[in-house]
């Protein structure tokens, strides 16, 4: 069976009411926002261009400020970058003038100022043997492919060892088979590691391969979180053969039909300013689909069709 959270553990990062506004002349891009994370949960958040994901994301990391709401992170507030958080985007951001291995170096002395050389580079060995990548440590960026310099991205970011990572649409610019390559990878040192991660994708495939939970926003402007889906099938679980499993499909066609219909409804519902609470946690094709409200009380399956944003 799958590996769920229990709900007593307190939650390692808590966003509550979370809202960003831009302009005053224009409606909130998202309103009221709010989720957990507990410490070791892969979360991906799914939702159509433009509903706030990367401005979420970048709240997390500390790089943008919310209009109202707030984040806290084991216990304190976050204000401002911390290499607590270690954030890989889409693009990997390497520095063009150093080689792999001193592009890992650079961010792993910003973490350990006081390493000898030997300790820095030891430490970044290992993260690079990692993402499979020992053999072009002495190579510059430009010397490597796209998929190449994002596996760079990632084991940067781990040889911080930071307690959350923050990952936007890593593998968005890679081609089908690198970016299968690079999933499994992750899926590998997540396991081994128990990094607690948050990542934007716009890949329901990729989303159920990888997270412990899919956060659904709805369209923007006034987005909020309207569903949080359960990964329901086993954590073990692998790229070739989870599309054996029935419960894929049920996890998978929950997805897209949240993206091709009802976030639509949700926004509309929204604009006219209809209730709505927080959102409701969804376990697709279990329990006849009985739907698990966020405080744990049982509602019928109806109320998912009928709820309003
Ligand atoms: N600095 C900014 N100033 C004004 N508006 C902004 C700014 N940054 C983002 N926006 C607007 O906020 C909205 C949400 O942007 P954001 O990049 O967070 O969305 P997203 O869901 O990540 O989109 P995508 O999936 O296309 O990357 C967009 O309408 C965008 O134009």
């Amino acid at each position: 069976m799958w590996n769920e959270t229990p709900s007593n553990e307190a939650p390692f990062v808590k966003v509550e009411g979370l809202t960003k506004q831009y302009r005053s002349d224009l409606p909130p891009v998202f309103e009221n926002v709010s989720f957990s994370i507990h410490k070791g949960e892969f979360i991906c958040i799914i939702g159509h261009s433009g509903c706030g994901k990367s401005t979420i994301l970048n709240a997390l990391a500390g790089l943008e400020q919310a209009t109202r709401g707030g984040i806290v992170m084991a216990g304190k507030e976050v204000d401002g970058p911390s290499l607590d958080r270690g954030v890989v985007f889409q693009s990997h951001a390497l520095l063009p003038w150093l080689s792999v291995e001193d592009n890992i170096a650079f961010a792993v002395r910003s973490r350990h100022p006081r390493w000898s050389r030997n300790q820095v580079a030891e430490h970044g060995a290992r993260f690079l043997k990692m993402v499979g990548l020992k053999d072009a440590e002495k190579k510059k960026p430009a010397e490597l492919s796209g998929g190449m310099k994002q596996r760079v991205g990632i084991a940067r970011a781990f040889a911080v060892e930071p307690k959350m990572l923050l990952m936007d649409e890593p593998f968005g610019a890679l081609d089908a088979l690198t970016r299968g390559v690079i999933q499994d990878e992750l899926l590998r040192i997540c396991a081994d590691t128990r990094q607690t991660v948050f990542m934007i994708t716009h890949d329901v495939d990729e989303a159920i391969l990888l997270a412990d939970k899919i956060l659904l926003m709805s369209n923007g402007p006034r987005a909020h979180i309207a569903e949080i889906v359960i990964n329901t099938l086993p954590r073990d679980r692998q790229r070739e053969t989870m599309h054996h499993d029935p419960q894929f499909y049920r996890l998978r066609n929950h997805l897209v039909d949240f993206l091709v219909h009802r976030s639509k409804q949700l926004q509309v519902n929204r604009n006219l300013k209809a209730a709505y609470g927080e959102p409701v946690v969804v376990r697709p094709g279990l329990d006849s689909l009985k739907v698990v409200a966020s405080r744990d009380e049982a509602i019928p399956a109806a109320r998912v069709a009928t709820r309003p944003a």
